[in-house]
């Protein structure tokens, strides 16, 4: 196992993640330029400074739940708490730096199996305790805020010690996990097998299996291995009423798929403590490449026809023109200023960077698919950049989160948000996305940067994932970004999904009947009053 994450640890992300977090002096400088940001810093608040009620559970009940997990695996102390109150949304971030109000959990418990998982539940039934189940803690739309409903108190459920690969079918390739293996540790223990997961968000130094299917997580390389709901193969799962095992073959037409229930059920119907994933060979060969196309309608277009020609780089991502300026202001230095005349003399207008990836498990497989890919490109005229450029972005693709802190400290509103559409409204659902950000967070003197990539692509349409970056309110810090989510969800609503990987959480629970109906949100109701009857499981969260 990787080192235990300390989640009091926020916007730096990782312990060495601190070196990489501080932001250059030309990339502010050029933030203040084109953004009006001011000169004030704002460091952070140091954590004592915090408001942390005490633990409203009774000892009784901390006995009894150490009974099940054993002694040392509940935790009351605030600073253990305090690193379970809430993900890692730009407004956690502000929480925990004394802007608005924190919901801290009452205790932390560390269970080590299904059997302490499910003896938990029962524990907390019979109190009427609430239960976050806690993975990586990396949720962006308060799946993970210790909200307590109507409970008198509320336990984060920490599944860090489910930290084991449970076994390897080589034959089937399938390995069961348990739930709380971070994305790191997943792919040491199946690399030992010879095999991977190939499943890459940018959270994956700290998210976790379970954490992972309760979200229908989607990875850098989704056009290559999938949405993690398609590498799900079984699923083991705790509830109040029993547990719970799904998934005997590949395929069945036996009913519903109820596994679908469980992924994307965001700990509000179970506790997912096991999970048998599909797994591939470990590729032996990688190319990661950059190239740029001219405008982003023209970048869409491409990509919609790899994808329907199904040709797609396993990672495929392309930048607006927005995304891919920032991209180059940041870096800075000699080389970008050369690349900007190089693209102005090949008559690139409106650069916009189009990252691919291949993975294979030889040259020859390699050579083919790119030689695909590349050939299905070529009448959108790219310009290539070479390997440099994408291998430059697989290195600093877990970059950007630890960049949070220092963007706060120097008084910038960061944060993004995502959705996905058929093709024919993706171009219609980002101008009203981009549009609504925009008047939401323009004021005098500021002008917000909007930025939005494609990097999931489907036959029949694509995710799009926006970055924003602006000056904070000094007046509503958190309001600020409230306003603006609540008009980018409304752009959002008619147009397109609610959330294409962060999922509903509290944030989008709002927005979901729109989305599914009102006889969908019944029916998610009344799956939930039947596997948790007492409402104890991750109150305020998916329904
Ligand atoms: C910087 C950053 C980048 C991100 N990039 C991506 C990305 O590229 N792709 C992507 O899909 N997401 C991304 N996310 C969102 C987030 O990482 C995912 O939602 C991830 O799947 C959550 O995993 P986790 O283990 O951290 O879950 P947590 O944040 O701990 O929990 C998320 C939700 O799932 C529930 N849950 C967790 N574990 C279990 C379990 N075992 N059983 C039942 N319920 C459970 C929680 O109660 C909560 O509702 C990003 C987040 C951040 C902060």
């Amino acid at each position: 196992m990787t080192d235990k994450i300390d989640h009091r640890l926020r916007g730096s992300w990782t312990a060495d993640g601190a070196d990489a977090a501080h932001l250059p002096g030309h990339a502010l400088r050029w933030l203040r330029a084109r953004t009006g940001l001011g000169e004030v810093t704002t460091p952070s608040a140091p954590s004592s400074a915090l408001r942390v009620p005490d633990s409203a559970l009774p000892e009784s009940v901390v006995d009894e739940l150490e009974d099940v997990v054993g002694e040392g695996h509940v935790h009351t102390e605030r600073a253990e708490r305090l690193g379970r109150a809430g993900g890692l949304s730009y407004l956690d971030l502000l929480r925990h730096r004394g802007i608005g109000e924190l919901a801290v959990p009452d205790a932390v418990v560390e269970p080590a199996d299904t059997e302490q998982v499910m003896r938990l539940l029962e524990v907390c039934v019979r109190h009427d305790v609430g239960v976050v189940p806690f993975g990586g803690g990396t949720s962006v739309v308060g799946g993970v805020n210790a909200l307590r409903g109507d409970k008198f108190a509320v336990i984060a459920l920490d599944l860090v010690r489910l930290d084991k690969l449970v076994s390897v079918d080589p034959v089937s390739r399938i390995a069961v996990l348990q739930a709380g293996v971070r994305g790191p540790d997943a792919e040491r223990h199946l690399a030992a097998h010879g095999l991977t997961l190939g499943h890459v968000p940018q959270s994956f130094e700290r998210a976790t299996i379970g954490g992972f299917a309760a979200t229908r997580s989607a990875g850098q390389a989704s056009s290559g291995y999938g949405r993690f709901e398609d590498m799900v193969e079984t699923l083991r799962v705790a509830t109040p009423v029993g547990e719970w095992r799904l998934g005997v073959a590949p395929a069945s037409a036996a009913g519903p798929d109820l596994r679908e229930l469980v992924i994307g059920s965001e700990g509000a119907l179970g506790v997912i403590t096991e999970v048998g994933v599909r797994v591939r060979p470990l590729p032996t060969v990688r190319r990661y490449e950059g190239y740029v196309l001219d405008g982003w309608a023209r970048g869409a277009d491409a990509v919609r026809d790899l994808a329907q020609r199904r040709v797609l780089a396993d990672v495929t991502r392309l930048s607006d023109v927005d995304e891919t300026e920032v991209g180059l202001a940041l870096k800075g230095g000699w080389q970008i200023a050369a690349l900007r005349r190089y693209l102005a003399v090949r008559g690139i207008g409106d650069p916009c960077l189009l990252v691919l990836g291949w993975e294979a498990g030889d040259e020859a497989e390699l050579r083919r698919r790119r030689s695909a890919t590349l050939a299905a490109l070529r009448h959108a005229k790219p310009v290539r950049l070479g390997r440099s450029a994408g291998e430059s972005w697989r290195h600093g693709r877990f970059g950007g989160p630890r960049q949070r802190d220092a963007l706060l400290d120097a008084g910038v509103c960061v944060e993004t948000l995502e959705t996905a559409t058929h093709w024919s409204r993706l171009a219609e659902l980002r101008t009203a996305v981009r549009g609504a950000l925009v008047e939401s967070l323009t004021r005098p003197g500021v002008t917000p940067i909007v930025m939005c990539h494609i990097s999931h692509a489907y036959e029949t349409g694509a995710s799009l994932y926006f970055t924003v970056l602006t000056p904070r309110s000094q007046v509503d810090q958190l309001g600020q970004w409230q306003d603006a989510k609540r008009a980018a969800c409304e752009a959002i609503s008619p147009l397109g999904t609610i959330s294409h990987h962060h999922a509903v959480g509290v944030d989008h629970a709002p927005y979901l009947g729109a989305e599914i109906g009102v006889l969908g949100v019944g029916v998610l109701r009344g799956i939930k009053e039947r596997l948790d009857p007492f409402g104890i499981l991750n109150p305020g969260k998916l329904v």
